[in-house]
């Protein structure tokens, strides 16, 4: 059984990490960070990388053609099997392909500025949390680790990518949201929006890579209590959030201090928030993971 040091680490993301398998094979390792208010916490919630490679798993085995090879395999290292996947190597179109069902965050802010978001004008009198339907596609170019990624009109990936991948890239972008947010809402979930990426095969296919609808990828919001006009909490990191900027906390999150650490009952409470959404999600008991 192979170490994680037997494989050269060639990606490393806010937290996740990617390894260098063979010709074919990339290791795509989900770590126990989270990250809040644009930091990574010093804090690590576990079992959180397991939670989350479990639900893209779920995903992978509904959505099709996607990168992944395995997720119990010999190849894998005994020290993240659960949290990691083997997966095949594509060459990545270089977008965030975001689907949009509620408007918030960037797209919000888009909205308020310009009535519009990546170019596509909204109706008047929207608010915080209101509804898109149909979804809108909202890609950004990536930034680097810290820095925002920045939305971009459709015109520009067109302009990049040409408008043969650009369509499709779209098309396959609400296609698998809208799939994915009619289910969540029979599970109680809204998936209020969606980052994917994707890459192309050695026959030009398009093959959804990367993780997907994770709390880290996806926007989830529990549907008990959705009001439109307010920011809805996160399922999953609203407890963080509450006590970072919670005078307990005594950080100010207008400075540039990094966050303080978490106290252990936010870390159990956030712990099971990420293992209540997989269960809910898939109706599997997470306990059953690669047990
Ligand atoms: N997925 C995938 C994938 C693939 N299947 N083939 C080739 N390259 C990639 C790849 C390379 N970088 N990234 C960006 C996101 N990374 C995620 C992990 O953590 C680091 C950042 C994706």
């Amino acid at each position: 059984m192979p170490t994680l040091a037997d494989y050269q680490h060639v990606a490393r993301g806010k937290v996740r990490d990617l390894y260098d398998v063979d010709d074919e094979l990339l290791l795509f390792v989900a770590s126990d960070r989270i990250s809040a208010y644009d930091h990574i916490l010093s804090s690590e919630i576990p079992d959180k990388g397991r939670v989350l490679t479990a639900m893209s798993v779920f995903w992978f085995e509904r959505l099709t053609p996607n990168h992944l090879v395995a997720f119990d395999d010999p190849r894998i290292p005994a020290e993240v099997r659960g949290r990691a996947l083997l997966v095949r190597k594509l060459q990545m179109v270089d977008v965030e392909c975001v689907a949009r069902g509620y408007l918030t965050g960037s797209g919000m802010a888009d909205y308020q500025a310009t009535g519009a978001v990546c170019g596509i004008e909204l109706p008047v009198g929207l608010v915080e949390a209101s509804e898109l339907d149909p979804p809108i596609f909202t890609p950004a170019s990536k930034a680097e680790i810290g820095a925002h990624d920045e939305n971009v009109s459709f015109d520009v990936i067109a302009a990049k990518h040409g408008e043969e991948l650009a369509s499709k890239l779209r098309d396959r972008t609400i296609e698998l949201y809208s799939e994915a947010r009619a289910y969540a809402l029979t599970r109680g979930l809204i998936l209020a929006d969606t980052k994917f990426e994707f890459g192309l095969d050695a026959s030009g296919e398009l093959v959804l890579a990367d993780e997907v609808f994770t709390p880290d990828s996806s926007r989830y919001w529990p549907a008990e209590g959705y009001e439109p006009g307010r920011v809805q909490p996160s399922f999953d990191k609203q407890y963080v959030r509450d006590w970072l900027t919670s005078d307990a906390s005594g950080w100010d999150r207008k400075s540039d201090t990094p966050p303080p650490p978490l106290p252990a009952d936010v870390v159990e409470a956030t712990r099971n928030r990420y293992v209540e959404a997989y269960e809910r999600l898939t109706g599997r008991s997470f306990a059953d993971w690669l047990a």
